[in-house]
């Protein structure tokens, strides 16, 4: 089938209209005057594409495809590529419908053409994931997309460069580096609390808290990922800061060319005269003109007077195992995949915590009763003491399960392969939402929409890491196996540090319209209009009111 999957594209119909044209001419010279040589070549190209496209529509996906017998839709665009234009509800909802409609069914169909599986039984991502995970790569348009705004960094990588990059970039995500970071996350977080009670002039006051997340965030990731102050909470805005902003604000016009880019690919987009190209071009330009110099001094640091600084950059450095170029696009990796994630993490965990003022009092409660003094008097046991509480523990795998930042992810067969015993043809595109699964009312039972922190916490109140579900695959925010996110320890360390800071300094409420809070994003989701909430100030030790 392969041989035929290969006459059948756009290169093999291409080739076959070429010699067919030569043929005829040849065969039949004076049939085909040389007048009529131009339409004579149009006519047998149209007709071989226009044979390609009832092979690919009609005749492949319902007698050849070994995709054909399974249930779903037959829709010309396929619901992954619909959930970026869904504006009135969150996009993973539109996956939950269709589960409904195909209860039973481990793997859907999503296009006419059978070429865009959906993957509903997370039993089967353990052949995707991990047992098989370098058959199914990212696919080629969005590791194109990405390479040229992130460089050949981990994320985009596939294969054995992959594991390579992976094995030596580990360490430098070690539980033990993670645990000596606490203090550095905890007085970052210090810095928002004293930024917001500024802006709330110690009272009560609106302010719109994802843009201050994105603010604390980068700046814990400068420090950790490369040893640099950027200080945007205190200074409002740093270039590395503005220029991920701006390259990853959800506009209008951004969400639309990444979407293309993603659907035609980057080379067709980059042919349309359109100001995005230019101003992407602009943005990754600019990053690598700033990382570059930066490293170049790191390593000579390093080199010369040995170095005692521990961020991710010297530890990759210090290996010896990257040249200044893959340094740079691990460090624009970490620093792109490792701020907003978190920054819209913290925004949604606060806006559950803002809807259930009840879950706020308790996490409040908790969080003073470990810590009656300042949580930084003791830095050597602020890791421990926050990893061992429960309940918050429960709020933040709670926000990750109902509000996974990375909603969907995509993976391509790079040869025919099968998924448990499936088979998967050659160049299929294997859908995997996080929001569905991760809200799914067969895996988390009939209020799996709720937040419920208690999930997350065993009969004897220790913390758990199952939420209660039978199997790894039921959470599938962080994925799993090779290619699970490296940072997920690194994340959460840093949303118990922002989250326990947030209970202790402030209680709050929702400051807009329930209706107007809606995830969007195209590889992350952030609220769409911001997130107002009214702060209120609480002095050292004084109680909540709620
Ligand atoms: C709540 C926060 C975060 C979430 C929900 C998240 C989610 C994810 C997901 C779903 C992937 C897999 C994407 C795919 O293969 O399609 C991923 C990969 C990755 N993440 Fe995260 N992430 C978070 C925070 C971080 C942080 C803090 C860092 C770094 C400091 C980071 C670095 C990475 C890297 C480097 C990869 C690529 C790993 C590989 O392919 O080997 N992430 N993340």
């Amino acid at each position: 089938m392969d041989k035929v999957r290969q006459i059948f594209s756009i290169p093999g119909l291409t080739v076959a209209a070429l010699a067919q044209s030569l043929l005829a001419i040849k065969l039949f010279p004076t049939y085909y005057s040389s007048e009529s040589h131009l339409r004579t070549v149009a006519l047998i190209f149209l007709a071989n594409y226009a044979f390609g496209a009832i092979f690919w529509i009609f005749l492949y996906p319902n007698f050849f495809s070994p995709l054909r017998h399974l249930p779903g839709q037959k829709a010309l665009v396929s619901l992954a590529h619909r959930t970026l234009m869904v504006t009135d509800r969150p996009s993973g909802d539109l996956f939950l419908d269709l589960v409904k409609q195909y209860p039973d069914e481990p793997l859907l169909n999503l296009t006419l053409t059978r070429r865009q599986v959906l993957v509903t039984d997370p039993k089967l991502l353990a052949d995707v994931l991990v047992h098989k995970c370098y058959d199914f790569a990212k696919p080629a348009k969005i590791r194109n997309f990405l390479h040229h705004v992130l460089g050949a960094g981990l994320i985009v990588l596939e294969s054995d460069h992959h594991k390579f990059m992976r094995k030596n970039t580990m360490p430098a995500f070690g539980f033990r580096h993670i645990k000596d970071l606490y203090p550095m996350m905890y007085q970052k977080a210090e810095t928002l609390a004293r930024a917001l009670r500024h802006e709330t002039a110690g009272q009560t006051q609106t302010v719109e808290l994802s843009t201050w997340a994105s603010k604390v965030t980068i700046d814990i990731i400068g420090v950790a990922g490369m040893g640099r102050k950027l200080n945007v909470v205190e200074k409002g805005e740093d270039p590395i800061q503005t220029i991920y902003e701006s390259l990853l604000e959800p506009s209008r016009e951004k969400l639309l060319f990444s979407m293309l880019s993603f659907v035609l690919g980057l080379p067709v987009v980059r042919w349309i005269p359109w100001r995005m190209n230019g101003i992407f071009d602009q943005l990754t330009g600019s990053l690598n003109d700033i990382c570059m110099p930066m490293i170049r001094e790191k390593r000579q640091a390093i080199e010369e007077k040995g170095d005692d600084h521990f961020d991710i950059l010297s530890l990759l450095i210090k290996s010896n195992n990257f040249t200044d170029v893959e340094l740079k696009d691990q460090l624009l990796t970490f620093l792109a995949a490792g701020h907003e994630t978190t920054a819209s993490a913290l925004t949604w965990a606060c806006y559950l915590l803002a809807k259930h003022p009840e879950l706020q009092t308790t996490l409040r409660t908790e969080v003073q009763a470990a810590f009656p003094g300042n949580p930084l008097d003791d830095p050597a046991s602020l890791a421990t003491t926050l990893e061992s509480l429960p309940f918050l523990n429960g709020v933040i795998q709670e926000t990750l399960r109902l509000y996974p930042t990375v909603p969907l992810t995509l993976r391509e067969a790079q040869k025919d392969t099968f998924v448990n015993d499936q088979p998967i043809p050659k160049g299929t595109t294997l859908v995997l939402s996080m929001w569905m699964t991760n809200r799914s009312p067969e895996i988390w039972g009939p209020q799996a929409g709720e937040c419920r922190p208690e999930r997350w916490i065993n009969d004897d109140g220790k913390p758990n890491q199952t939420g209660g579900t039978s199997s790894n695959y039921d959470f599938l925010t962080f994925l799993h196996g090779p290619r699970s996110c490296i940072g997920q320890g690194f994340a959460k360390a840093e949303m118990r540090c922002l989250l326990a800071m947030m209970v202790l300094s402030f209680e709050w409420q929702l400051a807009m319209k329930e209706e107007d809070i809606m995830p969007r994003g195209v590889i992350t989701i952030k609220p769409a209009k911001g997130m107002y909430l009214k702060l209120t100030a609480l002095n050292a030790g004084e109680k909540a009111t709620m």
